[in-house]
């Protein structure tokens, strides 16, 4: 069912454009986001993160990523402001990261890269019926990006990383319940915000990127518990760790980076 995509030699990023020829579309994700080019706008308020009574249901290995999904059948975990003119409800967050000791961001800033990213993505519930529907329109979805750095432990993290175990293999899930991603948001909510792109196939672009300047710390090791993901199957015989998942920055086609104030 759908093509097969991946982030190896074959079937990696530089491929994709053969199954899904919108990646070389006007506007894709993730970008090189260049601080002083970003332009302040008055009109960008403060960002509103909503998410006191989210629920987390699961946790899975989609063959991707490790993904935690959220239930979204009401406006009880939502994000608003910003860049939004409604609020866009939290459905699921995912990471992306790098191999032993290399970068494995997907938007960089001023060319550096970072060890991961986390994205929370959100869907636009007032406009559109279902989230299969939000991710083809073109204000359908809302994705907060996040940077990991490596340094000190994160308190919080270690909830995620300590059930890794359990969705080892791609297709696995397991339940994950009550944990609330406020916990991974850095002190400070300023952003960069542009119009872009689902940065993995179908490629949508459907996103409006919000990404937050202050990373968040991890150890070493905790990164390095996600690596011991893996992309296969339980049942396939080759074990193909899953690291560098992720698309490096696509051309910005004139499109402009607005910064918070
Ligand atoms: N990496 S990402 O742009 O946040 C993103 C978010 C949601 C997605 O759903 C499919 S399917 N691919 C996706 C990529
Ligand atoms: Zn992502």
């Amino acid at each position: 069912t759908g093509h097969h995509w991946g982030y190896g030699k074959e079937d990696g990023p530089s491929s994709w454009y053969k199954n899904y020829p919108v990646a070389e579309g006007n506007r894709q994700s993730p970008i090189d986001i260049v601080p002083n080019e970003a332009s302040r706008d008055r009109n960008l308020g403060p960002l509103m993160i909503n998410y006191d009574h989210c629920t987390s249901i699961n946790i899975s290995n989609n063959g991707h990523s490790v993904v935690v999904e959220f239930n979204d059948s009401d406006d009880r975990s939502v994000i608003k402001g910003g860049p939004l003119d409604n609020p866009y409800r939290l459905k699921q967050f995912h990471f992306h990261w790098g191999g032993k000791g290399h970068e494995g961001s997907e938007h960089t800033v001023s060319g550096k890269g970072f060890a991961s990213e986390l994205h929370l993505v959100h869907w636009n519930a007032v406009k559109y019926k279902t989230y299969g529907e939000a991710s083809t329109a073109p204000d359908g979805l809302a994705v907060l990006g996040i940077f990991l750095e490596t340094g000190d432990d994160h308190r919080w993290l270690h909830m995620i990383t300590d059930v890794l175990y359990t969705v080892k293999y791609k297709g696995s899930i397991t339940d994950f319940k009550g944990f609330n991603p406020k916990c991974l948001l850095p002190s400070s909510l300023h952003f960069w915000t542009y119009l872009g792109s689902l940065t993995t196939p179908p490629l949508h672009e459907s996103v409006i990127w919000i990404v937050l300047k202050e990373p968040i710390e991890v150890s070493e090791k905790q990164l390095g518990m996600l690596r011991m993901l893996l992309f296969t199957e339980e049942e396939d015989n080759q074990k193909m760790r899953m690291e560098n998942n992720f698309r490096p920055p696509q051309p910005l086609k004139g499109r402009r980076v607005r910064s918070s104030n």
